[in-house]
């Protein structure tokens, strides 16, 4: 059996490195891209029985993606206080969220790199609202739901960012996770793909993802 070789560090995940098990990595690109400066963002999802809560981005970045609901941390807030404003202003609704990941992303051509606090909340409180920027909407967290037991429908993988499908077991899981991934604009697709690529798990018992 090979024993997968692992990086001394992943320019981005310094913190925590050394308690991180690499689940998987990838891409064409030999080397991790450089950055100048680093803008924070949030992102949280949240849990309700089996289902968990995407909304549908209706204008500026990720347009016509589902993703959690998150955005910006604005000067003077913490990434937990602005996680929480971005979800009221975004899904109308309040929720205990617990840090469980971050996510570090570079775009050639942009000398910023993104950091992305991840958060899951178990349970919310107030009205699911649609807002001008995001349309909540529940998908199924069972492997096995099918249109005719009335569950909601699948997590729609497609229609997420491209690198989501590595890291989105972790968060079903509820299992702390870190990762990086660095995209390229790809001229036949005339969209940014993801060029190199890693994530790992805190500690050492989380289901590897394929
Ligand atoms: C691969 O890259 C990404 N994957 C995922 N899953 N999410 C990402 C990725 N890159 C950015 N995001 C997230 C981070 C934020 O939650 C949103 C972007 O926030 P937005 O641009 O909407 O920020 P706001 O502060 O809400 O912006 P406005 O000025 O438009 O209100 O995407």
């Amino acid at each position: 059996m090979s024993i997968p070789s692992m990086p001394e560090s992943i320019p981005g995940l310094e913190k925590d490195f050394n308690l991180l098990r690499e689940t998987v990595s990838g891409g064409t690109s030999t080397r991790w891209m450089d950055h100048k400066k680093v803008k924070f963002y949030t992102n949280a999802f949240i849990f309700h029985g089996n289902k968990v809560l995407l909304g549908y981005k209706k204008r500026g970045f990720g347009l016509h993606k589902y993703n959690g609901f998150g955005g910006k941390v604005e000067l003077g807030e913490t990434s937990l206080e602005a996680a929480a404003r971005e979800l009221e202003e975004e899904a109308g609704i309040k929720s205990a969220l617990k840090h469980i990941g971050i996510l570090f992303f570079l775009s050639d051509g942009e000398d910023c790199a993104f950091h992305i606090d991840i958060y899951r909340g178990d349970g919310f409180a107030g009205v699911i609202t649609e807002s001008e920027e995001m349309r909540p909407e529940w998908f199924s967290t069972s492997a096995d739901n099918s249109p005719d037991t009335g569950e909601a429908p699948s997590i729609p993988y497609e229609q997420l960012w491209e690198t989501d499908p590595y890291w989105f077991p972790y968060l079903l899981l509820n299992t702390p996770f870190r990762g990086r991934a660095d995209f390229r604009m790809d001229s036949e697709e005339s969209k940014l793909l993801p060029c190199k690529w890693w994530f790992g798990v805190l500690g050492g018992s989380a289901e590897v993802a394929d």
